[in-house]
């Protein structure tokens, strides 16, 4: 069964998925709200939304019905959210390595990929915060929403609707990894550019090349091409 469920007030979607997960069936079942109260990020962050303004989804998906490995389907959930947002937005919409969306330069969508069991049954829960309405952000903080990046006001409720459709037609649907990868380097945020990263506290000039197979992003600096996993190096843009 496919379903997608709202709650008026929720302390996390990927949480609180648990209770509409209520069959052995259950696959591509989705929760929503508008005011999440208790957002989580990745690596124990949390994530900060104003009420009302932006999206807080979830969606379960059984993993024996995706046959990509889990770097792979990262990669994936990443291409399927950027691409939603670019047809929303009818703008280029960028994923910076390994899973942000990126609009005009903002982060605008950020996704947290979890594994539970329910009912006996193994799934991935993909949770994605998207800023739609918000229009005042840290100074600081890379993030924007779409209102701030395209001043374009879209309908909550409908890009919900939408979205929801979306994902459990590209989830149906994976092409090969090949075909991830290829299409996931195709988006990449700033590849190809001289940029600068953060490594080990020390600032450092060096280009994108490529993310790869194994989860790594491939970066050109004066001395050669090294590889980092998640969290070696940061991006400062
Ligand atoms: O960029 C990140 O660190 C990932 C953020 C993921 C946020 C979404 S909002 C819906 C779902 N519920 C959560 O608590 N987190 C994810």
């Amino acid at each position: 069964m496919s379903d997608l469920f709202y709650q008026k007030e929720c302390s996390s979607t990927n949480d609180e998925i648990s209770q509409v997960l209520l069959y052995p069936d259950s696959n591509f079942v989705g929760l929503y709200t508008f005011n999440q109260t208790k957002g989580r990020g990745q690596y124990g962050n949390t994530w900060i939304s104003t009420a009302e303004k932006n999206l807080a989804y979830t969606i379960a998906v059984k993993t024996d019905s995706i046959s990509l490995s889990d770097f792979m389907f990262n990669y994936y959930t990443a291409i399927a959210v950027r691409q939603y947002i670019a047809i929303l937005t009818e703008n280029t919409v960028k994923i910076k390595w390994p899973n942000d969306i990126i609009l005009a330069n903002k982060k605008v969508a950020g996704i947290l990929i979890e594994k539970r069991k329910y009912n006996g049954e193994n799934y991935f829960l993909i949770g994605t915060g998207i800023n739609i309405l918000q229009e005042k952000f840290d100074k600081i903080s890379n993030a924007g929403s779409i209102f701030t990046q395209t001043g374009k006001k879209h309908d909550l409720q409908t890009v919900v609707k939408e979205f929801h459709q979306f994902l459990i037609e590209k989830f149906k649907n994976p092409p090969s990894e090949i075909e991830v990868l290829d299409g996931f380097n195709e988006n990449l945020f700033r590849k190809d550019e001289i940029s600068v990263f953060e490594i080990e506290g020390v600032r450092q000039n060096g280009i994108i090349r490529k993310a790869d197979e194994n989860g790594k992003i491939w970066i050109e600096f004066e001395n050669g091409l090294q590889a980092f996993y998640h969290k070696e190096i940061k991006l400062l843009y």
